[in-house]
């Protein structure tokens, strides 16, 4: 369901739920200096390369947060004799870990977040071929195998079932393609038009004309998603069978409406951003020609941006960002040294015929851990939709009172008096 052209339809969508203890206690506006936040996942063997004979380079230790990268043996290898790397992150994942564990230890803590009115990233990055679709949306069946993006659309939903009472929520989404440098909407019917993102000082980041439909439960997300994932970008390639060649980024805006100590109603406003990003490439490994040399010219010189901005970042020296440098880097703005919580999820392979884009990626990702961002509550944002939606409810309701009829006896004059007093308050 659309927002703009049919508001009142979503009135059924908005959601009764009690009073958030946890959230009334946080304190709205005030930010926080949060890191981003970086976990690691080595995804398993591949057939191919098991078949191919290919060693594995790639050691996790899940208590100590330690990946080690040790160098390959083959006699071919130029890197053989090379010493071990070692690097340590906020957590990590090797070829055997479940899906929903990624979820609890790296994305349920953001999404909890959102639901408290922070603004929340989770991203994939990575090597093409390693896992970040698989870590972001995962695969339908069995439920096991479910990503990041469908788990968190259950336990948004979960946690507003679970409330009762005064609080209401508004859960909104719009689904953004990045494809060679152009911003696309994944849910418009006009799938390939182009669109433009603005910065603004107000509420930072919006790209005009992006669709946003609003939600009542899990169902209608993951229908969405799918609709989204039909018309994104995908190719057959050397690395990979189903490559992205696109940056894809699912929005979800939650709106919350609490009664604050002063008996009035306050809304709160927390945006997850859930962006799975194409991946780092070499030519000469997936074969790229033509059309597809072209995707992944632009692929890596977007990543190369990020990169730069993720230095610029760290490096504390430079006063000016350089997010405009492409629209990879305006679209992360917020998510990178801005107004989010953010957790980076890096994708490694464990073979080692790919142990120079794993060093890669894991000193990439190593960079992003220093980039501290300043999030905070947003409190009563100036574009929320819910507080609209009630006002509308209440007239509707006053409408319909004044429909049924004043109390018995009342005359028409009374009636009229009483509607002539109400309209006088109200102003
Ligand atoms: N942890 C994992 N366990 C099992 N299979 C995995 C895992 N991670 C990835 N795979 C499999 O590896 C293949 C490549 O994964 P995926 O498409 O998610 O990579 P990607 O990083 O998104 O690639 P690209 O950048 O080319 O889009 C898929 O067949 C996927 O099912």
């Amino acid at each position: 369901m659309r927002t703009t052209p049919d508001k009142q339809s979503v009135f059924s969508h908005v959601f009764s739920g009690l009073e958030d203890k946890k959230g009334m206690s946080d304190e709205p506006g005030k930010g926080s200096s949060d890191n981003v936040q970086v976990a690691v996942r080595c995804r398993p063997l591949s057939s191919g390369e098991k078949e191919a004979g290919h060693s594995v380079v790639v050691s996790v230790d899940v208590e100590q947060g330690e990946v080690v990268l040790t160098p390959p043996t083959s006699a071919g290898s130029h890197r053989r004799g090379e010493q071990a790397r070692t690097f340590v992150f906020d957590s990590v994942f090797g070829p055997e870990s479940q899906q929903l564990d990624i979820y609890n230890e790296t994305a349920r803590p953001i999404v909890d977040s959102v639901l408290e009115g922070y603004n929340g990233t989770i991203f994939a990055y990575g090597q093409t071929g390693t896992g970040k679709t698989f870590t972001m949306q995962g695969e339908k069946e069995p439920p096991e195998k479910r990503g990041i993006i469908p788990n968190s659309f259950a336990h948004i939903f979960g946690h507003i079932a679970s409330c009762q009472g005064e609080t209401q929520f508004l859960v909104r989404v719009s689904y953004l393609e990045l494809y060679n440098e152009e911003v696309s909407d994944l849910l418009s019917k006009a799938v390939r038009k182009r669109l433009e993102v603005h910065v603004r000082p107000d509420v930072g980041v919006t790209v005009r004309d992006l669709s946003c439909f609003v939600v009542k439960n899990a169902d209608e997300m993951e229908k969405l998603m799918t609709i989204g994932d039909r018309n994104r970008h995908f190719a057959v390639t050397d690395m990979n069978e189903h490559s992205s060649r696109s940056h894809v980024v699912f929005s979800v805006t939650v709106e919350r409406s609490d009664v604050g100590p002063d008996g009035e109603p306050h809304v709160r406003m927390g945006k997850l951003n859930l962006v799975d990003l194409a991946g780092s490439e070499r030519q000469s490994k997936t074969g790229a020609e033509g059309e597809r040399l072209k995707e992944s010219m632009k692929i890596n010189l977007s990543l190369m941006m990020l990169g730069n901005v993720i230095s610029q970042l760290v490096d504390g020296k430079s006063k000016h960002i350089p997010y405009r440098n492409s629209k990879l880097t305006l679209l992360l703005q917020d998510s990178l040294g801005g107004n989010s919580k953010t957790v980076m999820i890096a994708n490694i392979g464990p073979a080692s015929y790919n142990w120079d884009e794993t060093l890669n990626t894991l000193r990439y990702a190593n960079r992003a851990k220093n980039i501290q961002n300043k999030a905070r509550i947003n409190e009563d944002p100036k574009e929320a939709m819910l507080r609209e939606f009630q006002k509308e409810i209440e007239e509707l309701k006053r409408q319909l009172e004044e429909g049924s009829g004043g109390e018995e006896g009342e005359g028409e004059e009374g009636q009229r008096g009483k509607r002539k007093k109400r309209r006088r308050e109200d102003k």
